[in-house]
Order: structure tokens, then sequence, then C-alpha cells
């Protein structure tokens, strides 16, 4: 059976979370990466999602994405609940309605810029939307480059391949764990603007792990990590009210 056609309703979020803990290892070694996580990825939001070295915000991507199990609570993409997946569907959830951008760009070096778009969705069986892959092709800019191969490409145009792939297939969420990590800040720039473009004239949805006020001030709101918990929110940043967020939670952290 479909799994869309097991679970609930249809929920308003693109992803949320709930009471979702993640505990590594045990004894000594224990370590509470999430501890009862509540949170939620609106849909069609450009969301970042930063905090301190260590305090669980891959941890949190990875669990959201369903590429890592979770140990209690729930985390949902649309009204698909992870935790009630087996393997399998995993597998196919992951490919069918989540996209990923990594801080390495992950192309295949013998494909095209084009096949590397469209990779996944060859893997599925899925022949491409075309109107809507042109779409992407041109607000990432990559019309005179789908013919080469990534060798052939800059740093700044493999990671809008990759983003184009993330995008190929419409999905549900794309998850984006330091796209600009890699880049020159121009570069960083530009990518971080077709991101942005994404959500807001493609109406995807995008939840981004970034260290960078700056990158994270591209997005509509910043949820902010510490110690496994969510401890701060802000809507419509701004480089500077982000950083500013920073050192005052810094300064509570230093004095607690
Ligand atoms: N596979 C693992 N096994 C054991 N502990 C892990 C594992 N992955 C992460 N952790 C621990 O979980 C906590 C959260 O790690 P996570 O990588 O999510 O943090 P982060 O905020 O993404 O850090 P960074 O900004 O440095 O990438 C850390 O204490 C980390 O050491």
């Amino acid at each position: 059976m479909p799994y869309a056609a097991v679970h609930a309703p249809a929920a308003t979020a693109a992803a949320r979370a709930s009471g979702l803990t993640k505990v590594y290892g045990a004894g000594e070694t224990r370590v509470v990466a999430l501890d009862s996580v509540d949170v939620e990825f609106g849909r069609g939001r450009f969301t970042a999602i930063m905090g301190p070295s260590g305090s669980g915000k891959s941890t949190l991507m990875h669990c959201m994405a369903g590429l890592d199990a979770i140990t209690s609570g729930s985390a949902r993409i649309g009204d698909v609940e992870l935790t009630s997946l087996k393997d399998r569907e995993l597998t196919r959830l992951r490919r069918d309605k989540v996209g990923f951008v990594f801080q390495a760009f992950n192309l295949l070096p013998t494909l095209s810029a084009y096949e590397n778009m469209t990779l996944p969705m060859a893997i599925a069986g899925r022949s491409p939307d075309k109107a809507w892959v042109d779409r992407i092709v041109r607000t990432v800019g990559l019309a005179d480059r789908l013919a080469h191969r990534p060798a052939q490409l800059s740093g700044g145009q493999q990671q809008r391949v990759a983003v184009a792939r993330a995008l190929a297939s419409r999905p549900e969420i794309i998850f984006a764990d330091e796209p600009t990590g890699n880049l020159d800040s121009r570069t960083g720039a530009e990518i971080l603007g077709f991101l942005r473009e994404s959500v807001h004239a493609l109406e995807q949805t995008v939840v981004m792990v970034t260290h960078d006020p700056v990158a994270a001030a591209y997005a509509d709101r910043v949820v902010f990590l510490a110690d496994g918990r969510i401890v701060d929110e802000l809507h419509a940043p701004s480089a500077e009210s982000v950083l500013d967020r920073m050192r005052q939670f810094e300064g509570r952290v230093r004095t607690s």
C-alpha cells in the first residue's frame, strides 16, 4: 500500500517533530543529542537552524529527513509518521519527498549537469516534468551548462546543479546542510538567493543548517538549538538581529 494512504489527514506543516529525542551510545558514552524537540517547518517557508557546535543541528536534520532513526517521539514529513515506516518505505519516502543539498556537492563525475539533476528520478523510474525542470534550470541559471560534467563547472555552478537536483522531483521539503560552506561569499550569496527564490517563487520548503548569520538572514525564520533543545526563534531575521540573538544567547550560557 502506498505510504500516503496509511496515515492521517494532510498536515499544514511540511515537516514536524514532537518530543523528538535522539540518544547516541549508552552508559558512559551516552549522549542526548536531541532532548524532546518540538518543531514545525511550515510549507513554503525557508527556515534556518542555528546553534553552537554539538547542539544537535545535523542530528535534527538527519532525524527529520529519515536518515537517522529516532530514539523516541515523533517525526513527520507531511502527514507521514517516519517511525511507522519500514526501511524500504523510508528509502522511498526520502527519494520521493525529500531533497538534499550538502556542503560537498556530491555530484557524479561521469554524468552531465542535466543527468545529475534528473538522476534521482531516473533511479525511481519517473520521467521529469519538463516544464518544471526548465523553470528550475532558468531559476538557477544553468541553461548553458547542462551538457557539462562537474569537473567542467565551478564550485558555485556545481552547487547550483545540486540545488536543481534537490528541486527536480518537487519534494515536500529540502534539507540543506551548510550549503555554502565550501563556497566564497559571493558564490554562497548566489546559492542562498536561489534557495530563497525556490521558496518564494517556486513555493518549495527549505530547512537549512548554518553557522553563518548572513546565510540565516536569507531565511524567513531562524530556530536556535542548544544542548539538543530549541531555545529561541526569530522571524524575518537580518544578519544583525541573528548575531545579536547569538550574542545574548552566548551571554546567557556563560552566566548560567
Ligand atoms: N553518530 C554519533 N554517535 C555518537 N554521538 C554522536 C553521533 N552524532 C552526533 N553525536 C553527538 O550528538 C551531539 C549533537 O551532534 P550534531 O552533529 O547534531 O551537532 P551540530 O550542532 O550539527 O554540530 P556542528 O555544528 O559541529 O556540526 C554531539 O554531542 C555529538 O558529539
